[in-house]
This record gives structure tokens, sequence and C-alpha cells, in this order.
């Protein structure tokens, strides 16, 4: 047996630790710096939303599995992400046996709310261990727990950790290791928890609170203050607009240089392989299909990240809440509550993380209205096509002082969030169902964006957008590419060799439908393989304009092939209808399987080809009766 295969045996069969807790008192974290994973931390309740499993040895080389779970405020799940944990501590789910310890873990600087579900979870009878987590800032506030006591009071180990500190974990592994040989129990059933009721847990917690700290209170001063100013009625919603707007102007931005340095880059190679290879089928793969396909995706990767760099700030920071409490009001007025926010913005990355993130969701119809209307958010694999083409038809001008592109960009995303909201009102009407949830949201306190996580979540997000241009979008560029140059072009052709290719009778069979709301044949073929992932079509249009290149003048750089070939309303449709059409075959799929029914998919794709197919052709129509 080889070493490897000796560690998974001893992982296979080690003890199983369950990380439980309130949401936002730092699991993941905690998760994170005992199994070196990277799991994503940020400063709100309902970060994660799934079980997680690792494995670490502790210091004196006992190994041990870990899961993290979705945090809980009860057992009694309201929600279908603290029904899984509640189901795996309760050792409800096939496959899974119920944990051998429970590490639970609380924010110390928030021990009133936090200790009722430790009393809760104690009613299971499974070994516990208390951490006491966030003591850095208990600290700072002048709180005293006198831990000692406490841990007499639960009759339970209660060690001290900062989860964000390297170090700060050391503690735990010294109880785990104390705790050595665990033994394993059979958990109390669930409804053991109920036996008491919460009225006399509240006591309980009272009781021990006055028993064991001092100067306790929950309050952060600094952060009231922010949120004095950041939750103003007045000022509130004006930070968050100027908030939204500095970041699509920064997009656009600070992005130029290094776009520039890595277009350059990307088409100087394209340029060394054109003049030093002989002419032929190689070549053309290289150049046009490989090079003019992911490279003109790859070129995006700047602005992702600094869309990125910002959203992960905000999550971290703590602003997030406060956002989602400033727009409760409007989503109300759409028949949302405001939890329905960190869903739709976490769609701003990618819709499928934001349709799973409803599971935070407690009404099964408010849910399924914020997955259905979830993928209207701008994702980021929408943000290259609309860069593309802004880039190539809206001026380098400013207007008020400020850059006329990025106003743009910042339109177009309204013009997501406008029409979710639409589509989110009519959909409540028209279920008939007027109730609206008043929302309950723990605001936690601000802290400074931890650097480490902010390089952690940039480079994750570097590598998920590198994965993709190196698997999915290359498969498929050459598979584009093969499309598009077979067979080649009959003796005699007027049109380039594409036009009689596979990809381009494809496309022109398609333009049938699509010639009405302005789309050639070219943009045709690009849309088919754009639905595997909406940047593909970047790179789809890069290689079709790269391979309709007449004569010997190549352009790798698709911007300028583009404002010479289209009219500006046929921009600007495309543009609507990125905005709207339902792109994307993963989304669906995931709608698919959170929902439990394949009908929603279908409702969504439906809904969404409409609303695009409308909003392209009236702004087809409308460019062009304005001359454009
Ligand atoms: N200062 C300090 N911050 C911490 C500590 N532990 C976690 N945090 C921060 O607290 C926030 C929440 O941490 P997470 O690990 O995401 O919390 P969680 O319990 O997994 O939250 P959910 O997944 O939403 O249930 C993050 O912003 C962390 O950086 C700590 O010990 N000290
Ligand atoms: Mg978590």
């Amino acid at each position: 047996m080889g070493v490897t295969e000796q560690v998974a045996q001893a992982v296979a069969h080690a003890p199983m630790i369950a990380l439980l807790g309130n949401p936002n008192c730092g699991k993941t974290a905690l998760f994170n710096r005992l199994t070196g994973s990277r799991q994503k931390v940020a400063n709100y309740a309902g970060v994660t939303i799934e079980r997680k499993e690792g494995h670490f040895a502790s210091p004196q080389g006992h190994p041990y599995r870990v899961l993290d779970l979705p945090g809980a405020y009860s057992l009694s799940a309201h929600t279908p992400d603290e029904a899984i944990t509640r189901d795996v501590v309760g050792g409800l789910r096939a496959n899974d046996g119920s944990p051998d310890v429970i590490v639970c873990v609380v924010d110390a600087t928030n021990l009133r709310l936090n200790l009722r579900l430790v009393l809760e979870i104690q009613r299971l009878g499974l070994p516990m261990i208390l951490c006491l987590n966030m003591v850095d800032v208990a600290k700072k506030r002048g709180i005293e727990i006198d831990t000692a006591k406490l841990a007499r009071e639960l009759h339970m180990t209660v060690v001290e950790t900062v989860a964000v500190q390297s170090g700060g974990e050391k503690g735990l592994l010294r109880a785990l290791d104390e705790m050595w040989p665990v033994v394993p129990v059979k958990p109390q059933p669930l409804a053991a928890i109920d036996a008491v009721s919460v009225e006399d847990t509240q006591r309980e917690v009272r009781r021990i609170l006055a028993a064991v700290t001092k100067n306790y209170h929950n309050t952060d001063e600094l952060s009231e203050k922010i949120d004095n100013v950041v939750l103003h009625p007045v000022a509130g919603p004006v930070i968050l607009a100027v908030l939204m707007f500095l970041i699509f102007q920064a997009v656009f931005t600070w992005a130029a240089v290094p776009m520039d340095m890595i277009s350059a880059g990307v088409e100087g190679i394209g340029q060394l392989l054109s003049t030093h290879m002989a002419e032929g089928v190689l070549r053309s793969l290289l150049v046009e299909g490989i090079i003019g396909g992911v490279g003109s995706v790859l070129v995006f990767l700047p602005q992702i990240l600094i869309l990125f760099f910002f959203i992960l700030i905000l999550e971290d920071c703590g602003y997030l809440p406060r956002a989602a409490f400033l727009l409760d009001r409007l989503m109300g007025g759409v028949g949302l509550s405001g939890r329905a926010f960190i869903p739709l913005l976490s769609s701003f990355a990618c819709a499928i993380p934001g349709v799973m993130a409803a599971r935070t969701i407690q009404n099964p119809r408010d849910r399924l209205v914020t997955i259905m209307i979830a993928p209207l958010m701008t994702c980021s694999a929408r943000l290259p096509v609309y860069a593309l083409v802004i880039a190539a038809f809206i001026p380098e001008r400013e207007v008020w002082g400020v850059s006329l592109q990025g106003l743009i960009l910042f339109a177009l995303y309204f013009a997501g969030i406008f029409s979710a909201m639409g589509v989110a009102w009519f959909m409540k009407r028209s279920t008939g169902s007027k109730a609206k949830q008043a929302l309950m949201m723990e605001l936690p306190s601000y802290h400074w964006p931890n650097l480490r996580n902010l390089a952690i979540g940039l480079w994750e997000r570097a590598k998920i957008f590198l994965m993709r241009v190196g698997t999915v979008i290359l498969t498929l560029m050459v598979l584009l590419w093969a499309l598009s140059s077979f067979p080649g072009a009959p003796a005699g052709a007027t049109h380039p060799p594409i036009y009689y290719s596979i990809a381009g009778m494809l496309g022109r069979a398609l333009e049938v439908v699509f010639a009405p709301i302005g789309f050639g044949w070219e943009i045709c073929i690009a849309l088919v393989p754009g639905m595997a992932a909406r940047e593909v079509a970047v790179g789809a249009l890069g290689t079709v304009y790269a391979l309709s290149q007449t004569g010997d003048e190549l352009a790798t750089s698709l911007t300028p092939v583009l404002a010479s070939s289209w009219s500006l309303a046929t921009a600007l449709s495309l543009l609507a209808w990125y905005v709207f059409a339902p792109q994307c075959l993963s989304t669906l799929s995931v709608v698919r399987r959170e929902t439990g029914d394949v009908k929603y998919a279908f409702m969504m794709a439906g809904y969404m080809f409409a609303l695009a197919y409308a909003a392209s052709f009236i702004t087809y129509h409308v460019a062009r009766t304005l001359g454009a």
C-alpha cells in the first residue's frame, strides 16, 4: 500500500467533525484554516449554502474529517440551506452518518444570539467543543468572557479562536487532541431539541451571559456611526448609486492599459505565426481559430478582475447586507424582499451561484421568483460581449466628465436590473401572492477587507476564467474553426470561403429568423456556440471575422473589424439581445436541479428568449428610424 493510499484509508475512517453555528460567525474561515482549503468567506449571513468536506491531522497526528455547513439560527430549519445543516447533524442524510464531534462556532461579540443554538445542539448529546471565535474583535471592544466559567456552565470544552489569523486555530487543535480517541455516540432524535421551550432556552442564555461576561454589549460604535450615514434614507441610496457607478467607470478606465498589453501580446503572437508559417490549414487553425478566437476572450481578464475586486471588497467589509436593506423598499414594490438581493448580487458574477444562493430564502414562491430573474442580472460572461461592442461603437469620449463607455455599460447593467424587477412584479402578480415577508437580516459589524481573502478571491476568479478559456472556449473555437473552414469555397466564389462552410450554411439558415433584428449570418454563427458560455460568442466572432477577411490583411483585433462591418443599429440590437437572451445552458440545468422541475427551466428559456427578441426588435427598428 502506497503512502497516499494509507492516508486515504486513515481519512476514510477518521472521526467526522461538523462545524456548526450561526451565520457569519467564521465557520468557513475556520474550515479553511484547518484544512488549507479556499472556500468562500465573506462578511454577511448565508455565504455557505452547501456542505463541504475536508480533512486534516492534529498536531499529535490524529486524522480528522471536517464538515463546513451553512449557518443556522436554529435547528428547526426554515430555509433550504438550514435544512442541509439540520439533516447532516441529525444523521438524516443518506451516505452520511451523524458527525462524531460537533465544533460549535460562536461569534464572541454576539453571544446572546449565538448561545441559543449552542444549547439546542447540546441536546443532541454528541461530544462537543465550543469555539469562541472572533475573540480578537471582542477584546478590542472590551468584552470580557470568562472561558473557564463558561465551560463549567455548559459542561463542555471551550476554546478561543481567531479564524482569520495564522495559528488562530491552535486552541481547537489542542482540545481535539485531548479528546482523542473519539468514542462514537448516537445522537438523540431531533425532536429532543423541541422538548424545551424557546422561552426556557432564552432564560438560560441570559443566566449564563450574566454569569460569564463582563462589559457585554453587542453593539459596535464605529459600525453604528457608519450606518447612520450609509443607511440614511436619502444619503444611503445616493451612496449606493455612486458606488455602483464608480465601479463601472473603473471597469473601463483602469482596464485600458492591461487590456492593451494583452491584446498587443496576442496580436504579436498572431503576426509571428503568420509570417513564419507556411500558409495552410494548420496556420489557419492557429491564427484564425485559436488566436483569433481565444485571444479575443482573454483580453477581458482585466475587466473581470476589476469588477470582482470591487465585489469582493463590498462582500468582505460588510456593506452587502446594508445594500439589501436599502433596496428592501424598492424590492418590496415588486413583491420581493431585500433578502433576494444577495442571490441577485451573486448573479453579477454568474447566475449559477446566484440561483443556488436563493436557498437562503424562506418563502418558496419568493425563492422561485428570485431564481427565475437571477439570469437577468448581468453576469461576468456578458462583460466581454458588452465591452467588445461598446469599444467598437461608442466613442471614447467624456460626457459630463465621465467616460461615455462606462456610462453605457452602467445603463446595460441597469437594463438587466430593471427588467428583472419588472418580471418579478409580473410573476408575483400573476401568481396572486401579495404577502411580503418582512426583511429579517443581521447587519454585521464593518471590518477592513482581509487582503489575503481578497487576493485568494481574485486568484480564484482568474483561475475560473482562464480554465474556461483553456477548456470550453478553446474546444469550441477549434470546433467552430473546423465547421467554418470546410467545405471550402466552390470555384468562382464571390464570398469568403466561410460563407460556403457548414457554419456559414447554418448561419445563413438562422439569418432568416434573426434578420428582422439586424443580425447577419456572421452574428448568427456566433450565437450558437455562445449558448455554451456567453463569452464564447466573442471568441466566435473573432474566428468568424478572421476567416471572413479577404486578402492579406489579417486583423487579430476584432474591434475595428466590427466597427466597419456592422451598423450602429445592429450593435445596439446585439447589446439588447445579450441583456435578455437565455444564452447559457448550464444556468438552465442548475435551475432544473434547484427547483426540482424541468418545467421552470423551459419557462425561463421561453420568457427570456421572447424578451430578448422583442427588445432587440424594438432597439433595431428605433435605431434605424433614427438613422443609426
Ligand atoms: N476579526 C475576525 N474576523 C473573523 C474571524 N473569523 C471570521 N471572521 C470574518 O467574519 C466573516 C464571516 O466569516 P465566514 O467564515 O464566512 O463565516 P461563516 O460562519 O462561514 O458564515 P456563513 O457561511 O454565512 O454561515 C468574514 O468576513 C471573516 O473574514 C475572527 O476570528 N476574527
Ligand atoms: Mg460559511
